[in-house]
C-alpha cells in the first residue's frame, strides 16, 4: 500500500480505478416522488410555481422536473464506493460533504440515462479522507449530455494515508467549481422559512437513497447522532427550489448550475430559513437550521437569465 499512514487507503489504486458506464431510469412519478421528497407544495398543495412538478397542471402533457432531481443518478455510488480497490472505510461514518450539479439542458420528466462516472478527487484530511466523484449523464436514445453532478464525501476516521508533513491532495476540479464564495455582510435579497417534516427523511429516502442512516435509530447513534438525520441532498432540494420560487419566478429552467456544501447536520422536522443574495447571475445562499441558530449548508446558484419579475 502507498501511503504511510495507519489507514485503508491506497491513493494511487483509488484514483486510477475506472468504474463501467452505468444506466438509470426514471418515470414521471419518480420525479414527482423526489419533488414532493424535497418539499414542493408542503406549504400550499396547489402552489402555482409548484403544482407543475408533481401533477399535470393546466393540462401540460409532462410534468416539470427539479433540476436537483439530477443527483438522483447519482444515487449508486455509496454501493460502488464499497467495491472500489484501495479504499476501506467505515459506511456508518461517511458523510456528504459537497456537491456541484451543472444542468445543460431541461431534464425530461421520464427516460433512460447513461452515466460515466470517474474519481475526481482524493484528499487526506489527516481525521479525514475527502472523495471526488465526478458523473457525466447523458440521454440515451439521443446521446446529449444532460448534466454534471460532482459529490464530495468526507469519510470520517479515513484519513492518515499520506505523510502528515506532505498530505496527499489529488483533484481534477476547475477552480470555479470549488471556490466558495463568502456570505455577504449586508441584508439578504430574500429570506424564506419553511418547516420539514419528522418523517421527511422516510420520504426522500424512496427516491433512493437509502443508507439507514436517515432512517435506523440504531445505525444513526452508531454512526454519532442523537437520532437519524436528513440527507444532505434533501436539504438541498429544498433550497433550490426556495430560489428557483424567490428568485426565479418559478421557472426552475434558468438554473445553470448548483454548488453546496453541508456544513452541519439536519434533523427532520427542523425549520430551514434560507437567505440568498443576489450578485448579477450568482445567487449566494445560506441555509440555518432555526431551532439551533445554527448554518446547516451554503454555496452559490448560478443562473443564465433573471426572471423579468425581479
Ligand atoms: C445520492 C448519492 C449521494 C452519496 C453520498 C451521500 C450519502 C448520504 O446518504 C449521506 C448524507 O446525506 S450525510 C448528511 C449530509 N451531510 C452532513 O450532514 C455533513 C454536515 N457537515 C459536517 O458535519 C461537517 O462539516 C464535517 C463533519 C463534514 C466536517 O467537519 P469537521 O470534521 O469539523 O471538519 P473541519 O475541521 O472543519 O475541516 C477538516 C478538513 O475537511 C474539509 N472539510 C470540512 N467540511 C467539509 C465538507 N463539508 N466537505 C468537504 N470538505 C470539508 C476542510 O476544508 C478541512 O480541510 P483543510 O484543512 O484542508 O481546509
Amino acid at each position: 500500500m502507498v501511503g504511510s499512514g495507519n489507514s485503508g487507503i491506497d491513493p494511487e489504486l483509488v484514483i486510477s480505478h475506472k468504474f463501467p458506464e452505468s444506466l438509470h431510469t426514471y418515470t414521471e412519478r419518480d420525479a414527482a416522488i423526489y419533488a414532493l421528497g424535497v418539499g414542493a407544495c408542503t406549504k400550499d398543495a396547489i402552489d402555482d410555481k409548484e403544482l407543475k412538478y408533481v401533477y399535470h397542471q393546466d393540462g401540460q402533457e409532462f410534468i416539470q422536473v427539479l433540476p436537483t432531481f439530477s443527483t438522483l443518478f447519482t444515487v449508486g455510488i455509496p454501493s460502488q464506493m464499497e467495491q472500489l480497490p484501495g479504499l476501506l472505510f467505515d459506511p456508518r461514518l461517511l458523510l456528504h460533504g459537497q456537491q456541484y450539479i451543472e444542468v445543460y439542458k431541461p431534464l425530461p420528466s421520464h427516460g433512460c440515462i447513461l452515466n460515466k462516472t470517474s474519481i475526481a478527487g482524493l484528499h487526506d484530511k489527516g481525521k479525514a479522507a475527502v472523495l471526488e466523484v465526478e458523473i457525466v449523464s447523458y440521454e440515451k436514445e439521443s446521446g446529449e449530455r444532460l448534466c454534471m453532478n460532482r459529490l464530495s464525501i468526507y469519510l470520517r476516521g479515513a484519513g492518515g494515508f499520506s505523510k502528515s508533513s506532505q498530505p496527499y491532495s489529488y483533484s481534477s476540479n476547475r477552480s470555479n467549481q470549488s471556490a466558495f464564495p463568502k456570505i455577504p455582510k449586508s441584508q439578504p435579497f430574500a429570506v424564506y422559512e419553511e418547516c420539514t417534516h419528522a418523517s421527511q427523511a422516510l420520504l426522500y429516502r424512496l427516491s433512493g437513497d437509502y443508507n439507514p442512516l436517515h432512517s435506523d435509530p440504531k445505525f444513526a447513534e452508531s454512526a454519532g447522532f442523537s437520532r437519524p438525520i436528513l440527507h444532505g441532498l434533501c436539504t438541498l432540494g429544498f433550497a433550490v427550489r426556495t430560489i428557483i420560487k424567490c428568485i426565479c419566478g418559478g421557472d426552475q429552467n434558468t438554473i445553470k448550475s448548483v454548488s453546496g456544501r453541508f456544513l452541519l447536520h439536519v434533523y427532520p422536522g427542523e425549520t430551514l430559513i434560507t437567505e440568498m443574495w443576489l450578485e448579477g447571475l450568482r445567487v449566494i445562499y445560506q441555509v440555518k437550521v432555526k431551532e439551533r441558530n445554527r448554518a446547516v449548508l451554503f454555496g452559490f446558484v448560478d443562473l443564465d437569465r433573471l426572471s423579468s419579475s425581479l
